[in-house]
């Protein structure tokens, strides 16, 4: 890997309210290089979206970091101070989500909320900002931009709205961009015109990306590594061809065999491919033993006894399971 952009060591976050904290996030450790794209699956619940919040300092109450480090370069954004991380947002670290109005301001146009990020962090004026905001607008591909920049939010598509997003983001060249299911909310035929809009823009401004999905197989794609998540804990973490090919964790390989490939059909009466059944447990539901023991077709009672270790693979990478292949 390149040089560590992000090293994140042990990093609990925990729901914490009037009773004992309950753990979501579980000393999770990722490292993403510089201008690398590193994928972060799992089905909805697993704690990914908790991550992505706590690394962009976004996390907001009952959920607080309550454990180990986040740093980016030299430093630590788990105790830094909510100003210090206001200023590092969007200059270091920026943040996309798959509903854009969620993150953009519906009584602002989009010239004032993308011009905003060059007054603030960069100093410009408005005037010299609002022409760096047609000129980022072009770059995310919206045509007209001198006349959408006057647009509001609610004027747009949602594929516009997503467009705008990334033009926020990218609009001071931050060292991270955590994308988190950025297209989930889009009509097919747009979601993969964004995901490459996306990494175009971050390979020419040497971005490295966190791509945040339920989709295996687009990470497996775009990414040069990818982790696994599970009930709050890393399971796997390989290079992207090896996960998807020879997935070691038996959690990984369920959400391989659900993924639709050319030539395979369902069976009469299947509703989908071969999900893994069962759910995700909640977060006051985690077992003591392996979080995935209900649901794994290797399960013997070593697994509930205690928690798994993460175990080294011999041709690099992790994974958390004593019957690992
Ligand atoms: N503010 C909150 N209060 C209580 N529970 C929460 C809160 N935020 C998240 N959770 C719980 O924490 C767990 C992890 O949630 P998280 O949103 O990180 O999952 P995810 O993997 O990103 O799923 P999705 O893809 O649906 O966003 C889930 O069980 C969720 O219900």
């Amino acid at each position: 890997m390149s040089e560590p952009i992000l090293d994140v060591r042990d990093l609990s976050v925990s729901l914490v309210g009037s009773g004992p904290p309950i753990g979501a996030v579980d000393r999770v450790n990722l490292t993403i290089g510089r201008g690398e794209v590193f994928g972060l699956v799992g089905e909805s619940g697993c704690g990914k979206s908790l991550c992505a919040l706590a690394i962009a300092g976004l996390l907001r109450q009952p959920m607080q970091v309550t454990g180990g480090q986040i740093m980016l370069g030299a430093t630590d954004l788990a105790t830094i101070p909510q100003r210090q991380m206001r200023r590092m947002r969007g200059d270091d670290v920026s943040m996309i989500f798959q509903e854009p109005m969620t993150a953009l301001n519906p009584l602002m146009t989009v010239g004032d909320q993308i011009g905003e990020m060059f007054v603030l962090h960069r100093g410009l004026s408005r005037r010299a900002a609002r022409k760096k905001a047609i000129e980022a607008l072009d770059q995310v591909r919206v045509s007209s931009p001198e006349r959408r920049i006057n647009a509001y939010p609610h004027q747009l598509s949602g594929g516009m709205r997503q467009r705008v997003m990334i033009a926020i983001a990218l609009a001071c060249d931050p060292k991270l961009l955590i994308a988190d299911e950025p297209t989930t909310a889009l009509d097919v035929t747009i979601q993969a015109e964004i995901v490459e809009l996306v990494l175009e823009l971050c390979r020419a401004k040497g971005t490295a990306v966190m791509m945040i999905s339920h989709d295996l197989g687009l990470v497996a794609r775009i990414c040069n590594r990818v982790a696994v998540m599970y009930a709050g804990q890393i399971v796997e973490e390989r290079a992207s061809a090896e996960i998807f090919n020879h997935p070691s964790h038996p959690y990984t390989r369920g959400l391989v065999d659900a993924l639709p490939r050319l030539g395979r059909r369902l069976e009469r009466g299947q509703r989908r491919l071969t999900e893994i059944a069962g759910v995700v447990p909640a977060l006051h539901e985690f077992p003591e033993g392996c979080r995935f023991a209900a649901r794994c077709p290797r399960v013997t009672s070593e697994c509930t006894a205690a928690s798994v270790p993460v175990t080294q693979l011999d041709g690099g990478g992790i994974v958390r399971c004593l019957h690992h292949v």
